[in-house]
């Protein structure tokens, strides 16, 4: 051809750090978002469609926990245990995370984009208050896709699930992604002592936004304008 080919220019990624690679591999595509149009009423089709979209998020989570190093030896118990109590966590994550990149507004599906003035349309003028206070600080820290993926997974390792079968384990479970991320930030930013330490020391915040969405939705759920799915109300009713 009359160009020649572009030199490979991406930075040589962690691939040293098999836990991340394979959590970068295993990274579900974004969804996008279905419009309902089962309604006119503008606010509930937009809450009827945010609804479609977390259910089908968690039904593709359920299969990425799957993928996590270390998630699988689990047992069943103490796997669902994890998810039902990190599932919020994990899914604000990826929500923040897409959102980065955009201004004022929350991306919850690239064809799904919400600003402050549509949340509170809908009755998500708090939800998108907490998201914001989250979005503001991991992109002051400028995160990677490779911190994204791992925190992610370390959301719902650490999510203190109770009930645990095997705590051992979980224990386990967590070491396991923490070496990963001391041995990716060691590597990949070597001059930002603590950077480690600092995307866990966000872990709180992340905890605190996904208890406020929770309270969000059960507040919805007693108003009872918007139905809900029945894999969500359950996944709701373990965080209570
Ligand atoms: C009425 C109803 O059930 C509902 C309303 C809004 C909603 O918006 C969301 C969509 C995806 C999504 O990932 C999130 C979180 C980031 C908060 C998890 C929220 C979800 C469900």
């Amino acid at each position: 051809s009359l160009y020649m080919k572009a030199p490979d220019t991406h930075p040589v990624k962690s691939n040293g750090n098999k836990v991340i690679s394979r959590l970068l591999l295993t990274e579900p595509a974004p969804l996008c978002a279905t419009p309902d149009n089962s309604t006119n009423d503008d606010n509930l089709k937009a809450l009827l469609t945010l609804c479609d979209l977390l259910n089908r998020e968690l039904l593709v989570m359920i299969g990425w926990a799957k993928h996590i190093p270390g998630f699988s030896v689990l047992s069943l118990v103490d796997q669902m245990a994890l998810l039902q109590s990190g599932w919020m966590e994990t899914l604000v994550l990826s929500v923040v995370s897409q959102s980065l990149g955009y201004g004022e507004e929350l991306v919850f599906a690239g064809n799904l984009r919400l600003d402050q003035a549509q949340c509170r349309a809908v009755g998500l003028s708090d939800l998108y208050t907490t998201l914001r206070q989250l979005t503001t600080k991991y992109r002051q820290m400028n995160l990677s896709r490779e911190e994204v993926v791992t925190l992610k997974a370390m959301a719902l390792a650490n999510s203190d699930a109770e009930n645990l079968e095997s705590a051992e384990a979980v224990q386990r479970f967590q070491d396991g992604l923490h070496e990963a991320l001391q041995e990716y930030e060691s590597s990949q930013h070597p001059a930002e002592l603590h950077r480690a330490g600092k995307l866990l020391m966000t872990l709180p915040l992340l905890r605190q936004t996904a208890n406020r969405a929770v309270d969000t939705f059960c507040r919805l759920h007693l108003e009872g304008h918007v139905p809900m799915h029945k894999l969500f109300l359950e996944m709701l009713d373990a965080k209570i």
